[in-house]
Order: C-alpha cells, then sequence, then structure tokens
C-alpha cells in the first residue's frame, strides 16, 4: 500500500512518511518517548517477526493506523532477532530539545541516526563473539562474468575477486556472507541465479564462516552504484594509495564496480566514511586448498550436522583466550592454503611455543580486551568509555607480551612454567625466535603514548554510558575540574553563607536551601521578617515565611545549575577530541589486534598439540599421504568422556596405492577412519600438529566428501539425486592432488544401479582422475575392484563374532572384509527376535543363491571400448560421453528470450545463423 505523505495525514503522520520514504525495505524504528514504534506494514511484518501486539493508533488519512512497538531500553534483544531474521533497521530518534514541546507547533524533529544492516554491524552487543558480519556485493559482468567485493567491518578489511558467474555458489558458500548487494536492475539470468542461491543457502551456509544467519539477506542498490572507474577511485582513495597494483588488484574492474557499491553502501549504514578499513586482499582460488560446502559440513568442521557448534573440529580446537583469537583459527581452518609457507611458520612457533612460554603468553592473554572490534568501533566513532580502558590496559599487556617473546623472559612467576621451560631458562636468550613469532613481537609494540593518553583521560572505572558523565578523569581537563568543584564545593559554600547571612541579618533560624523550581533561596519565617537585609529580593511568599534571593545566591545558582549541563557537554567534547587524537592511532591498532588475534590462535594450537598428544605434520614434494598410528580428533574425545580407549589407524595413500576399499560391518568405524585422513590432512595443511605419531604430506588441491546425508528436503532434492550430483561435481573437480572420500556411494538406488555405479565412479577415480581415494563400501563385489586397478587395493574394519555377538576391533586391515554383519548390527540395536530370525534365513538364502548364480559381469570394465588398451578405451568412452557445449550451443544458452527486444531477437538470430557458419557446420 502507498501513504503518500499527502496534507490530509496527520502532522506526525507525515513526518514518520517522509523519513519511511528514504528507507524503502528497511523497518524503521520511530522513538516516540520512551517507545520505538513501527506503523503500517513495517508493524505487521514486525508483529508477525517479534510476536509483539499490532494494534491501531488513531486515524490518518481517514484510517487507523496498524502500530507495534518495543520500548526503547529492551531495543537491543529485538533488533539482534530481526537481524539474525535477515531484515535491516533504520533507527530514527528524537533530536529536538524535550523542553520545545511546548512551544513547538509541529512534531519533534527525528532523523534517522543509524541504519543497522545483517552485514554491517558493529554494535558489541549485536554481535556474535567468535563470527564475523559479512557484507558482500556482486556485480555482473559480459559474458558469464562475476566481480566480487566483500568486507569485514568490524575486521577492517576488504576483499576482491573475479570468477565465471556459475561458480557463484562455490564463492558464495566459501565467503559466508550475511548480506549481499546486487543491482537493482539486474537482467533476468543473473537475477535468477540469485534466488536460486537465496533459496539453498540453508544447505549452503552449513559450517561457513559469517554469522550463521539462517536467511541471506539481499539488498538492491541503484544501477549506477555499481561502477567500476568510481571503485577504482574509492578504493585507491580507502587505501591512501594512487594505485592498486601493489596489492595485484589494479586490474580486476568487475570487481572495482562492486566494490564501488559495496563501500558506499557501508558508509551509508554507518553514516561515516570508515577509517579503518585499510587493508585489502584479492582473493585468488587456485592459492586456496578446495573445501566445498559439503567437505565442511560433512567432516563437522565448524558446525555439526544437525547444525549445533560443538562438537566439531573447532570446538576441538578452541581453546583461545580471547574472541579475536578464536575468529581468526577459524579462519585459519576454513582457508588453508596449498602453499605451505604459512602453515611452516606455524608449525614452527608453535614448536616454540610448545617447549616454553605457552603458560605465561597464555595468562597475559587472558582477559585482554577485543582490540580488533574496539578498533572499529572506534573508527565510526561508536566506541563506549569501558571499552577504551579495556584498549589501554590491553596494550599494557601486549607490551609485556612482546616483552616476553623478545627476550624469553616469562612475565609470569617461573613456577608457572614446566620444567622443560626452567632447564631451559638457561640458554632461551641466545637462540633466535622464529620469524613468524619475531613478527608477532614487532607488531604487538603498542603505537606510542597511546596507552598513556588513554589512562589519562580516562576514570579507571568509567560510566557505562557517556550521555551520563563521569568518564573524564581527573586533572585531564582544567576547565571540567572547575565545573565539577562548582557542583562539589557547593554544600559548604551553602554552609557559609548561611553562616554569614544568620550574622548579617541577626537571624538565628535564616536557611538557605534549594528546591527543583524554584532554585535556591533564603527562607524567612515570619516573625523575623522586619530584620530582613534591604537587598534581599523577594522570590516566593508561603504561608509562615517568605524566600528570598541576593545578588550572590542569585549569581551562584547560575553557576552551579549551568555546571553541571556544562560538565556534561565539556565531557562529550573531550571524549570526542579523544577519539579524534586517537585516529592516526587505527592502522597500527589493528595490526596491533590481528597480532594478538594470531598469538591466541598459535598458543590455542599448542596447548591442544600438547593435551591432546599431536605430533608436528612433515611435507613432502611427493603426492601422498602417509599417517601413522593417526586418530580422529572429536570422536577420541567423546570417547575419552567415558574411558573408552580410540584406536589408532595407520593410512599410506601414493601413486601405487591411490584408492583404497574399504569394507567392514556398519558400526565398524569405516567413516570414522575416513574423515580422519581428512581431518589430519586438514589441521596440517593449516599449520597445526596433528593427531598422529607421524604424518608426511604431499601437495594437497582439494578435500571432496560424499557422505550419505539425509534428505536435502530443503532444496527438494531426493537423497539419490544429491549423492549423484556430488558424485558429479567431485568427478568434475578432483584432481591427482585431491584427497577424496566417497561412503557408500550408489546406495540410495537399487542395488545393481548402485553397484554399476559405484564401480564406475570407482574406475574414473582411479583411472582418469587419479586422486587420493577413501572408498567405503557395502558392495562386496567391489572387492575385486583392486585385481584389475593397479593402485587400488582393499582394506577392512575388523570385528569378531563370537556366538550371535559381534565386537568391533576398529582396527584397519589389509584385505576385504569377510561378511558385513548387518543382521547382527540390528540385533545390537534391538531389533525384535522374530524379525532377526526371518532376516537370517532370508539371508541364508540369499547366500545360498547368489553362490550358484555368481553373476559374470565386469562391473569395472569400460563399456564402449572392451578389449582396447586402456586409453584409447577412455577415449572411446568419451566419445559416448556428453561433449562440451558447442559455440552454437553456448550462445544459443546465454540467451534470454524474455529480456530481448524483437530487434535484439532479430540480431540474435543472424549471429545464431552465422556461427552456423556457411555450409551450416556447426563445430
Ligand atoms: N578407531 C576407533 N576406535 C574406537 N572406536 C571407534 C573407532 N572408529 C569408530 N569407533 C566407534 O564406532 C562408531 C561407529 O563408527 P563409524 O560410524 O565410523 O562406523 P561405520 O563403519 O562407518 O558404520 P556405517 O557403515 O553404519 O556408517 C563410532 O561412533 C565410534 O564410537
Amino acid at each position: 500500500m502507498n501513504h503518500s505523505s499527502t496534507p490530509s495525514h496527520t502532522p506526525m503522520m507525515q513526518q514518520y512518511l517522509g523519513l519511511k520514504a528514504g528507507y524503502p525495505g528497511t523497518l524503521l524504528f520511530y522513538r516516540m518517548g520512551d517507545f520505538y514504534e513501527l506503523f503500517y506494514e513495517d508493524a505487521e511484518k514486525a508483529a508477525r517477526l517479534l510476536d509483539i501486539t499490532l494494534t491501531k493508533r488513531g486515524q490518518s488519512a481517514g484510517q487507523p493506523i496498524p502500530m507495534a512497538g518495543v520500548p526503547f531500553h529492551s531495543a537491543p534483544n529485538y533488533l539482534a532477532r530481526l537481524l539474525k531474521l535477515g531484515e535491516s533497521v533504520a533507527i530514527c530518534e528524537q533530536v529536538g530539545v524535550v523542553g520545545d514541546l511546548a512551544q513547538a507547533k509541529g512534531p519533534l524533529e527525528r532523523r534517522v541516526v543509524r541504519v543497522l544492516t545483517p552485514g554491517t554491524l558493529t554494535e558489541a552487543e549485536l554481535l556474535p563473539d567468535k563470527a564475523e558480519p559479512l557484507l558482500l556485493a556482486l556485480h555482473w559482468g559480459p559474458r558469464q562474468t562475476l566481480g566480487l567485493a566483500w568486507l569485514s567491518l568490524t575486521q577492517g578489511e576488504l576483499h576482491l575477486a573475479q570468477c565465471r558467474s556459475d561458480e557463484l555458489p562455490t564463492w558464495a558458500a566459501r565467503i559466508g556472507p550475511s548480506e549481499l548487494l546486487h543491482s537493482a536492475d539486474l537482467p533476468a539470468a543473473p537475477s535468477r541465479e540469485l534466488h536460486e542461491l537465496q533459496r539453498q543457502w540453508p544447505s549452503l551456509a552449513g559450517g561457513v564462516g559469517g554469522t550463521g544467519t539462517a536467511r541471506l539477506s539481499l539488498a538492491a542498490r541503484p544501477a549506477w552504484a555499481f561502477d567500476s572507474a568510481l571503485g577504482l577511485r574509492k578504493l585507491c582513495a580507502q587505501l591512501q594509495a594512487a594505485s592498486l597494483a601493489g596489492w595485484g588488484a589494479q586490474e580486476l574492474p568487475l570487481a572495482h564496480a562492486a566494490a564501488s557499491a559495496l563501500l558506499d553502501y557501508a558508509e551509508h549504514t554507518q553514516g561515516r566514511a570508515l577509517a579503518h578499513v585499510a587493508t585489502l586482499r584479492v582473493a585468488r582460488p587456485e592459492e586456496l586448498i578446495d573445501l566445498p560446502a559439503s567437505t565442511r559440513r560433512n567432516l563437522e568442521l565448524t558446525q555439526t550436522l544437525r547444525g549445533e557448534p560443538s562438537p566439531t573440529l573447532f570446538s576441538l580446537l578452541d581453546t583461545c583466550q580471547t574472541a579475536m583469537g578464536s575468529r581468526l583459527l577459524r579462519r585459519w581452518l576454513l582457508e588453508p592454503q596449498r602453499v605451505r609457507t604459512a602453515a611452516q611458520q606455524r608449525l614452527q612457533a608453535i614448536g616454540l611455543l610448545r617447549q616454553r612460554l605457552l603458560q605465561p603468553l597464555r595468562q597475559a592473554l587472558a582477559g585482554a580486551a577485543d582490540v580488533e572490534r574496539i578498533t572499529a568501533r572506534l573508527a565510526l566513532r561508536q566506541v563506549r568509555p569501558r571499552e577504551l580502558v579495556g584498549l589501554a590496559q590491553t596494550l599494557h599487556r601486549a607490551a609485556a607480551l612482546a616483552q616476553t617473546l623478545q627476550t624469553g623472559a616469562p612475565t609470569a612467576p617461573p613456577e608457572l612454567c614446566d620444567l622443560a621451560d626452567r632447564a631451559d631458562l638457561a640458554t632461551r636468550t641466545e637462540r633466535p625466535l622464529p620469524p613468524l613469532l619475531a613478527q608477532l613481537a614487532q607488531q604487538l609494540q603498542p603505537p606510542p603514548d597511546c596507552a598513556e593518553l588513554l589512562q589519562r583521560a580516562l576514570l579507571p572505572e568509567p560510566a557505562a554510558l557517556l550521555r551520563d558523565g563521569g568518564v573524564i578523569n581527573h586533572g585531564y581537563d582544567a576547565e571540567l575540574d572547575q565545573l565539577r568543584a562548582l557542583q562539589h564545593n557547593c554544600d559548604a559554600f551553602l554552609l557559609a553563607l548561611e553562616a554569614r547571612e544568620r550574622e548579617r541579618s541577626g537571624i538565628a533560624n535564616l536557611r538557605v536551601q534549594f528546591n527543583k523550581v524554584h532554585g535556591f533561596y533564603i527562607e524567612i519565617t515570619q516573625g523575623q521578617l522586619d530584620r530582613v537585609p534591604a537587598d534581599y529580593r523577594r522570590r516566593q511568599t508561603l504561608k509562615n515565611a517568605e524566600r528570598f534571593i541576593t545578588p550572590e545566591l542569585k549569581a551562584f545558582e547560575d553557576q552551579v545549575l549551568g555546571a553541571q549541563e556544562r560538565a556534561l557537554a565539556r565531557e562529550k567534547w573531550l571524549y570526542e577530541a579523544l577519539l579524534e587524537a586517537l585516529q592516526p592511532h587505527l592502522g597500527a591498532l589493528g595490526e596491533l589486534a590481528r597480532a594478538l588475534a594470531a598469538l591466541d590462535a598459535l598458543c590455542a594450537l599448542a596447548e591442544r598439540s600438547l593435551t591432546l598428544d599431536w605430533c608436528a605434520p612433515e611435507f613432502g614434494p611427493e603426492p601422498g599421504i602417509e599417517i601413522r598410528a593417526g586418530r580422529h580428533p572429536v570422536v577420541q574425545a567423546r570417547l575419552a568422556e567415558s574411558h573408552t580407549p580410540f584406536i589408532p589407524n595407520d593410512t599410506v595413500l601414493g601413486p601405487k596405492a591411490r584408492l583404497q576399499i574399504i569394507t567392514g560391518p556398519n558400526m565398524g568405524g569405516k567413516s570414522t577412519y575416513m574423515r580422519q585422513v581428512a581431518l589430519i590432512a586438514l589441521l596440517a595443511s593449516v599449520g597445526s600438529y596433528v593427531p598422529a605419531q607421524r604424518c608426511r604430506l604431499g601437495p594437497l588441491d582439494a578435500i571432496h566428501t560424499r557422505i550419505g546425508a539425509a534428505d536435502d528436503l530443503a532444496n527438494a532434492q531426493s537423497t539419490f539425486m544429491l549423492e549423484m550430483s556430488e558424485a558429479a561435481q567431485i568427478l568434475h573437480r578432483a584432481s591427482a592432488n585431491s584427497l577424496v572420500l566417497m561412503d557408500e556411494i550408489g546406495r540410495g538406488t537399487s542395488t545393481f544401479d548402485g553397484l554399476a555405479l559405484a564401480g564406475a565412479i570407482a574406475s574414473h577415480l582411479h583411472d582418469k582422475v587419479r586422486a587420493h581415494t577413501l572408498f567405503a563400501t557395502h558392495y562386496f563385489e567391489l572387492t575385486q575392484f583392486p585385481v584389475e586397478h593397479a593402485a587400488a587395493l582393499n582394506l577392512h574394519v575388523s570385528a569378531v563374532e563370537s556366538g550371535r555377538e559381534i565386537v568391533f576391533l576398529h582396527q584397519i586391515e589389509p584385505g576385504p572384509a569377510s561378511r558385513s554383519y548387518g543382521v547382527q548390527v540390528a540385533r545390537l540395536a534391538g531389533v525384535p527376535a522374530a524379525v532377526l530370525n526371518q532376516a537370517r534365513q532370508t539371508l541364508q538364502a540369499l547366500e545360498a543363491h547368489s553362490a550358484t548364480a555368481q553373476a559374470q559381469i565386469d562391473l569395472f570394465a569400460p563399456a564402449p571400448g572392451v578389449g582396447l588398451p586402456a586409453d584409447e578405451a577412455w577415449a572411446a568412452a568419451e566419445a559416448l560421453e556428453p561433449q562440451p557445449p558447442s559455440a552454437l550451443e553456448q550462445a544459443v544458452a546465454a540467451l534470454d528470450p524474455d529480456a530481448l527486444s524483437p530487434r535484439e531477437a532479430l540480431a540474435a538470430l543472424y549471429r545464431l545463423r552465422q556461427l552456423l557458419g556457411p555450409e551450416g557446420a556447426v563445430r
């Protein structure tokens, strides 16, 4: 409904509608006294989302106005809920002085002071501690290309990338934005891609970074906001650089266009420039180990399969002392690098921390303030006094941490260091620090005088909010001290005045008093009125007394009453001046925050490695993975709670043993084993120690997993469809340097179909992709696979039967499993005896039948080229496979008939005819 601001509306509604017109698609919180009110559609939406009462208020333009409201003091709760649901909120405050109300003709002046959106949150009370809200802007270019720019306002980091538009879901899942910006004038195809992304978001986003919002919030911006040249200029201005060449970001016009809209929007929501955003990174997927969304989900890296935050690999690792450390550690985990430089550096650092310094460093890190977020809030002038006091203390801590690192002398008492540390005391200063720790020690040096300035300026325990006063320290500003002294000396002055006036007038019961309505006065009772000195002026007459004022008392009154107000104003001014004085330090504070986070994350990894008895991985140039006595860290931790030992297992994958066919009973430990290999490879790539006795890792470019999941109801895909589309992606994307986990592929369809597909997929992975593959299956027929495939081998998880019982040994052993023990496992699960008996009989019959009628199908022979050498066979198979689309097919696919004018359609037709060539040849 359109409620245009016509004169028929009440003046207040006219004001409301005028403001609301500037924020379509955003809920407007309109401040009225102690409430934020919402009207019309906003009220209806908020009532639905927040479960608050929808009422009607008077009439405007002849209609009752739907209204809903939330109390001002509990607004943060409601705001947090709305933002989590992907809504944006504009906060509109009263800016007129309340005293004006009586004289004012129209409503109080109001202004939108802040726009809160899911991707640009910086409010401490609305932010999750351990995740980062991210804002992502997209700009579609010609020929299915896409520019991306994203920003974490709280970290002050900008990122740019360009990719093919069909890669959007992968990129979006990797980035994990809370909010996505796009042009309001999107052509039909990108618009469809975007809405498809939004629809798939709940399953795509599972376990990614970001704030974990269930809904991806989309915000449309005018098309002109996506301007490449403007974006480049804005980025250069933001980074205070003449060109982006230094960042390798000069030649990314599509990403520049996205950045132009991104920066514009972020500034608009904050109502100011983003002084702290001073780092830029160009994301190059070829530098990262590919962890598709399914891998993050299946390996339960940051979320369990049920969507819980623990127990996961991250929850096990995260013993960080600060939220900054936790956030960084999470990022390390989700963004492992293919090149091992960073991982090697971290491993060296962890190696030293394990030997010494860990305890004192962790003690000093505990209780450190969130410098990263404080820095962002300082830049945006939102920082609270107590945060700054925390910052000052943390700057001292950082200096102490730097010293501990550099001199090797712990700041904590020596009894807290372990024995090895103490034995090491004599030599520690001579050993050089590993490069990463040396660099962190440098970056931990606080900007000069910053902490001192804060300590001088702020009271040690300031008021929570500046508006209450009581924030600026004594002795920092002479004028403020004077104003405060006036207030404090008030009582003494009045007592002295009273004594003087009593003596001067001879009136013994003369009293000097104060009330809010009349201010200061001298009260004289009726019987004494004839003694009143001549300079007294009457202020008020009561029944038994008169109240007077003197010039001296009046002057004092003016001073005192003004002093309180002026002191508050002075404090505000001083606070703002303090924030201004701190602005030049933003860069150094941001660097210090990153160093604190990195040190904390390294200490957490060192602590985990000691507590959980992990070893340092080694890296080599030869492809392969060798793990001795590997464990699944999360399963092991869970079993430890019930004092159940975890059985370690070895893994050797290399050029001669690339594909393991793993068989064995249900519950035997196949999935655990496969996941542990992936987790160990991931941990090593991150630069962490690993749960094993020894680990050697060759190059790794991706970890792909296809592990049975529940039906994806949200995406209306059947289990089998999902299984096959995940398998297809793996077959297309995996390489010889990838690690692939395939758990029971084919089980979503009939036995023969499933078996045939599983065999063909295994062959493709072995012969063509040559990836390192763990292939768990219940199809015994697949244990024949290694007979015909040189680099494949059979393994099984061991179990023994005693009577009708089954005991799982969880040991991985060479060779195929002898049987699957399905009926025994069903018995363990409590399936009734009658059902089990029937199943046993059927099983016997089936086994007897299968022995006589052994199907002689060669599961693994590629159908089209039977008898051909392997290469020719593949060539023949490929001839039957769908070929890549021809130029003509691509051109037809790129057409969007709905978006074409008749003239454009005709031109397109000519183009297509031309592509067909003069003789009508297609390719
Ligand atoms: N190495 C191990 N040491 C100790 N316990 C283990 C080990 N591996 C697995 N387990 C235990 O066995 C349980 C089942 O393991 P897992 O899910 O890996 O079996 P599975 O063979 O994949 O079963 P299914 O085929 O039914 O999926 C685990 O939850 C764990 O408690």
